[in-house]
């Protein structure tokens, strides 16, 4: 069976520099693909240009079969990818309610309806009227991932959705990706927190400037601390 998303050789960057520098990500159809890397390795630039916000110089991105290699970002969201993106971007003027909306407008047919994401993320019923910037953190992300959900994608990219969340929030968050895991939702997660993503990930790639350096599932990342050390750790060999 082949992989739902399919990345192979991807360059990209800005202004004609390039990030990453032949990337080969494969994110089977119902599994999360955690991808770790040290700060600046171009996690966020990957999923950037999965979902069309950064241009690729060259390689390739396959979705469901189909080439989206160089599409637009509203043809991309269209075939069925959503990303919920590192500092949530909620609309701050906005309600709850409005924000959500805004994603229900553009959606595709599928499980994923208003109701529905009040149930599994109550939180977001109980403050609907509040503005997106009076929300805390938490509730941020968890808008950010109902937003995403209700465009009802086949893949969820996720970057660094514990960022600046305290560790009971984390543990929320967390939470709310297991369950969608179950439901069968294909995530590609990008974290810097390497305890939450290995307890939620099926497989794991390291990312070491701006390529895959080792592919991995949880239990032979913890069985390695040598290779994490030297791949991860700010201090390791470069
Ligand atoms: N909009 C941009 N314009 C120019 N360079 C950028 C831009 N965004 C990121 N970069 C650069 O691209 C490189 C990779 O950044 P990226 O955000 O993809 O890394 P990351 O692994 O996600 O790191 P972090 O965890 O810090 O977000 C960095 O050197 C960064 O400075």
């Amino acid at each position: 069976m082949s992989p739902l998303l399919e990345v192979r050789g991807l360059r990209a960057g800005y202004d004609g520099s390039a990030v990453l520098q032949g990337v080969d990500v494969a994110v089977e159809e119902g599994t999360v693909l955690a991808v770790l890397g040290r700060n600046g390795v171009g996690k966020s630039t990957l999923v950037m240009s999965v979902i069309g916000l950064v241009r690729a110089y060259a390689g390739s991105v396959t979705f469901a079969g189909r080439d989206l290699t160089g599409a637009r970002t509203d043809t991309i969201a269209a075939a069925g990818i959503a990303l919920v993106p590192q500092g949530r971007r909620v609309f701050g003027p906005l309600t709850v309610e409005e924000n959500l909306r805004i994603a229900v407008r553009r959606n595709r047919p599928g499980p994923w309806t208003l109701e529905r994401i009040y149930e599994v993320l109550p939180r977001l019923k109980e403050r609907r009227g509040n503005r997106g910037d009076q929300l805390s953190g938490g509730e941020q992300q968890m808008l950010a991932i109902g937003r995403a959900l209700l465009t009802n994608p086949r893949l969820l990219l996720l970057d660094e959705p514990s960022d600046g969340l305290s560790p009971m929030v984390v543990a929320q968050v967390a939470d709310v990706v297991r369950a969608l895991r179950d439901d069968g939702i294909t995530v590609l997660l990008v974290e810097q927190n390497v305890r939450l993503a290995l307890g939620l990930a099926d497989h794991v790639a390291v990312m070491v400037k701006g390529e895959i350096a080792w592919r991995t599932d949880p239990a032979g990342f913890r069985g390695d601390r040598e290779r994490v050390r030297a791949l991860m750790s700010v201090t390791g060999p470069q």
